[in-house]
């Protein structure tokens, strides 16, 4: 499965990152930028209404190139200045063509909270989301044990980083539930075959308590796919594709929030 290769990359990558500023170094980095709090991210999803994340994501694995022309910080405050509740910086450099310094420009230049979109699979990943001024981290239930869930999700929190908990089924939600998610992330892309499904979101989100935040990921385009959210009481909506590919960017987002 794909996930198996983003994770075999990312271990990888770590290897040569950690090589080259070891853990004791990229610490000292993170305790050098001031700490959050996390529980304004949490507000801020549960407030009432439906809180649009917006992705700067110039390639996928399922998509391949999605933008030749990737003026990330343009993009980035675009969505700034157009009405996004948080931004998602895509990290992962193998398969989605990101980068961590993406993430720490941007971080430095929007009002909104950002997101590390990445697989983390180690400490090391949260002090440098910290370091490069990331406010929010994604943690994947599939790739990660419920005692790496827990004390993921703990030093996330020390570090004043809020975390997305990202399920794809029943199972994963009653774990990311059990390690104390105050934010749950569906993802209704299939990772096996890429294909979208809305109803994934609307199905588990029956199973989540309204005082989680619940974020519905992926394959969402237009103003109709945010109206069945907002009936199922979807907190949040994260947005890639329809975005990125959006000639007027301010204009899609207003399209999709109504
Ligand atoms: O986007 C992919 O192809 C993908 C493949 C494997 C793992 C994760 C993947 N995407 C990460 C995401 O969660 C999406 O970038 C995000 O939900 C936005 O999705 P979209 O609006 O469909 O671009």
């Amino acid at each position: 499965m794909i996930l198996d290769d983003l994770v075999a990359a990312t271990q990888r990558r770590l290897t040569t990152e950690q090589a080259a500023v070891p853990l004791a170094e990229m610490v000292k980095r993170a305790d050098n930028v001031p700490t959050k709090d996390p529980q304004q991210v949490y507000d801020r999803f549960t407030a009432p209404g439906i809180h649009l994340i917006g992705e700067v994501k110039k390639a996928s694995p399922s998509k391949g190139l999605i933008a030749a022309d990737f003026p990330y910080l343009d993009i980035a405050k675009d969505y700034d200045q157009n009405g996004v509740s948080a931004i998602s910086v895509l990290t992962e450099p193998d398969y989605f063509k990101g980068d961590i310094h993406y993430l720490q420009e941007i971080a430095s230049e929007v009002s909104v909270p950002v997101l590390r979109k990445d697989f983390v699979i180690d400490p090391y990943m949260l002090y440098q989301a910290k370091a490069a001024g990331a406010s929010i981290v994604l943690l994947i239930v599939a790739i990660l044990s419920e005692q790496q869930l827990n004390d993921y999700l703990k030093l996330a929190h020390q570090l004043g980083l809020a975390a997305i908990v990202e399920a794809h089924d029943e199972d994963e939600i009653k774990t990311a539930i059990a390690v104390g998610a105050k934010m749950i992330g569906v993802n209704n892309r299939n990772l096996k075959n890429f294909t979208v499904a809305l109803d994934n979101s609307e199905r588990l989100r029956q199973l989540v308590p309204e005082n989680i935040a619940f974020i519905a990921e992926s394959g969402i385009h237009t103003r109709a796919d945010v109206q069945v959210l907002e009936a199922n009481h979807v907190n949040g909506i994260l947005i890639g594709e329809a975005l990125m590919t959006a000639p007027d960017k301010a204009a899609k987002i207003k399209e999709l929030l109504g």
